[in-house]
């Protein structure tokens, strides 16, 4: 690792977890983000002709040309930066909305969508881990902790997890052990247990990617 930073990939950086000044988005990003998500709803459920194919292609092609002049590197970009806005700003992740934190619990609202069907109207088994790692990374690094990084997430699926529904999310911060910090959570649909999680996170060391 020689810590050169390329414009478009990010590339890696030592002692990159060292805080460093909150990104400030320009007016409409989280709408623009959301529009975004939407579009990843819409073209999962489309079933379009061949000739509207072409012409979402078209302008699909050319909107990401003209963002392609604006590419930064990791440390610069807006998107997953955006810790006050749900979703953090982030396309990829199902946008939990926080309505109560504090340094030991974390409680949400989370709603998958169409983009993260797996079938018969359940969330894909992929997306909800990604979900639960996200709140319980939130929570482990929260406190003015040293940042942690995910050793392991286990997550059982204990009943089919609905899209297009609110659900809740509540992650509890269980124990903290030298480095080690062991955080479990719960998704629910109402009264039904959906999946529940047990993670470990571990501090990083200086050095350590
Ligand atoms: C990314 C952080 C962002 C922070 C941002 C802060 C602001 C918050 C804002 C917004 C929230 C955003 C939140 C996002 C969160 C996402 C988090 C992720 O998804 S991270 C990506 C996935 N994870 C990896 O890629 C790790 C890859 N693995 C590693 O790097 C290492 O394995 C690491 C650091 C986890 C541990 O390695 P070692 O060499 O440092 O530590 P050793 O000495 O092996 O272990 C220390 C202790 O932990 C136990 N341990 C380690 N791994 C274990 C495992 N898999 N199972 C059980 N125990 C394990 C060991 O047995 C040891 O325990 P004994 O001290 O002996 O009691």
């Amino acid at each position: 690792m020689d810590g050169t930073v390329s414009a478009r990939s990010g590339g890696r950086r030592p002692n990159w977890w060292k805080p460093r000044e909150r990104p400030v988005p320009p007016a409409g990003y989280p709408e623009m983000i959301e529009a975004m998500r939407l579009l990843q709803d819409r073209i999962t459920a489309a079933v379009p002709d061949a000739a509207m194919v072409a012409e979402v292609t078209r302008g699909l092609t050319a909107i990401a040309d003209r963002l392609e002049p604006t590419a930064r590197d990791e440390w610069s970009q807006l998107a997953g930066s955006l810790r006050e806005v749900p979703g953090r700003g982030s396309a990829l992740l199902p946008v939990v909305e926080i309505l109560s934190e504090n340094e030991t619990t974390l409680r949400g609202r989370v709603r998958f969508s169409r983009f993260h069907l797996g079938g018969n109207g359940a969330a894909h088994g992929g997306t909800i881990p990604l979900m639960f790692d996200d709140i319980l990374g939130r929570l482990a690094n929260s406190g003015g902790r040293p940042v942690a990084r995910t050793a392991y997430l286990h997550v059982n699926y204990r009943s089919i997890t609905p899209i297009d529904r609110d659900l809740r999310v509540e992650i509890r911060f269980d124990r903290e052990e030298g480095r080690k910090r062991l955080l479990r959570g719960e998704l629910r649909d109402g009264d039904v247990l959906c999946a529940d999680c047990e993670g470990l996170f571990v501090e990083l060391r200086p050095g350590q990617p």
